[in-house]
């Protein structure tokens, strides 16, 4: 097989995108990469016609949606162009490592096996460490290496100059900082995320959380979590934005706290309206953070990695040399 990859080949059958892509967004032996010896592979970094648009981001001002109790969200719709949007998508989905992580919960004594339904990926250290230039890991405040045996069961991984564009144009937006990018895949209406918060010891009080959108509409619904029996706590009603490709919500103040999210399976008709990123930046505080967010979203199991052929996520294999 030609070393020459096209970002034709991202496309399978999307003509027309093809048609609006600029000569130099071919990915090749050429294309700088970011490199770490915890990547599977060298993730390239964005075509100069993408990464030259993010300083010029958001394309819409943020609206507020803070109308019930200890909700604080501001949506970008969108907050990526739709023209970035589309290459951004396929560009991601081709070039990152991606997980279907496995673990096990005890629900009331027994002992259940998770498959999380939708592949992930994580990047990043918490605000106790750093890294280097060269990619080793350096403690925050000392600025020495940190002592064998910091990072074990998962080492970190730093973010990829591609995500870390992006990090970039989010903390230049919202005047937030950022340390973690994680990434969700929903490859079909069958993946999903069930209700949850964000809402960690790790990250801190009131989290500031950026949530992006690429490829397929999907409805995002939020629900205030339960108040206690005969409390009295107020009337709220059930959120639903139908987000879309360059949308981003940025969850903020009491959201984690107070409300529940989540992504729903699709069925029927809907259910192969293609496939979905969701990207989310997050600060987390503690060394704990790392090793939870390395634990469920990348785990121990097989990477997997787009194949533009077959259309789908597919084990991926080192080659051998
Ligand atoms: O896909 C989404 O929009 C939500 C993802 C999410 O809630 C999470 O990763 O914690
Ligand atoms: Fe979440």
């Amino acid at each position: 097989m030609s070393k020459k990859r096209t970002i034709d080949s991202f496309f399978a059958s999307e003509t027309t995108a093809k048609k609006k892509l600029k000569t130099e967004d071919v990915i090749d032996e050429n294309t700088p990469c970011s490199t770490h010896n915890t990547y599977p592979f060298p993730i390239p970094e964005l075509p100069p016609s993408l990464s030259q648009e993010l300083s010029s981001w958001p394309a819409v001002p943020g609206r507020a949606i803070n109308d019930q109790p200890d909700l604080d969200l501001l949506y970008f719709e969108p907050f990526i162009p739709a023209y970035a949007a589309k290459p951004l998508f396929h560009f991601l989905r081709s070039q990152l490592p991606f997980y279907r992580v496995e673990y096990k919960i005890n629900r009331g004594g027994t002992e259940t096996q998770i498959r999380t339904p939708r592949f992930t990926t994580v990047f990043g250290l918490d605000a106790t460490s750093t890294f280097s230039a060269t990619g080793t890991i350096l403690d925050a405040k000392t600025n020495k290496p940190v002592p064998p045996g910091t990072y074990t069961r998962y080492p970190p991984r730093p973010i990829p100059k591609c995500l870390d564009d992006l990090r970039h144009s989010t903390e230049a937006a919202t005047g937030h900082a950022f340390n973690f990018c994680l990434v969700n895949y929903y490859a079909s209406g069958a993946d999903s995320i069930s209700f949850h918060s964000d809402d960690e010891r790790f990250l801190g009080p009131e989290p500031v959380i950026a949530s992006f959108s690429l490829g397929a509409r999907r409805d995002f619904y939020m629900k205030h979590k339960p108040f206690p029996p005969a409390s009295g706590g107020p009337e709220t009603k059930q959120v639903k934005l139908p987000l879309g490709s360059g949308d981003m919500v940025l969850m903020r103040g009491g959201t984690q706290a107070n409300w529940l999210h989540s992504i729903p399976k699709r069925t029927g008709r809907n259910e192969r309206d293609g496939g979905r990123i969701n990207i989310t930046f997050r600060r987390a505080m503690v060394k704990g953070g790392t090793d939870n967010y390395y634990n469920y979203n990348v785990g121990n199991g097989p990477v997997y990695r787009w194949d533009g052929e077959a259309g789908e996520m597919r084990v991926w294999k080192k080659p051998s040399v």
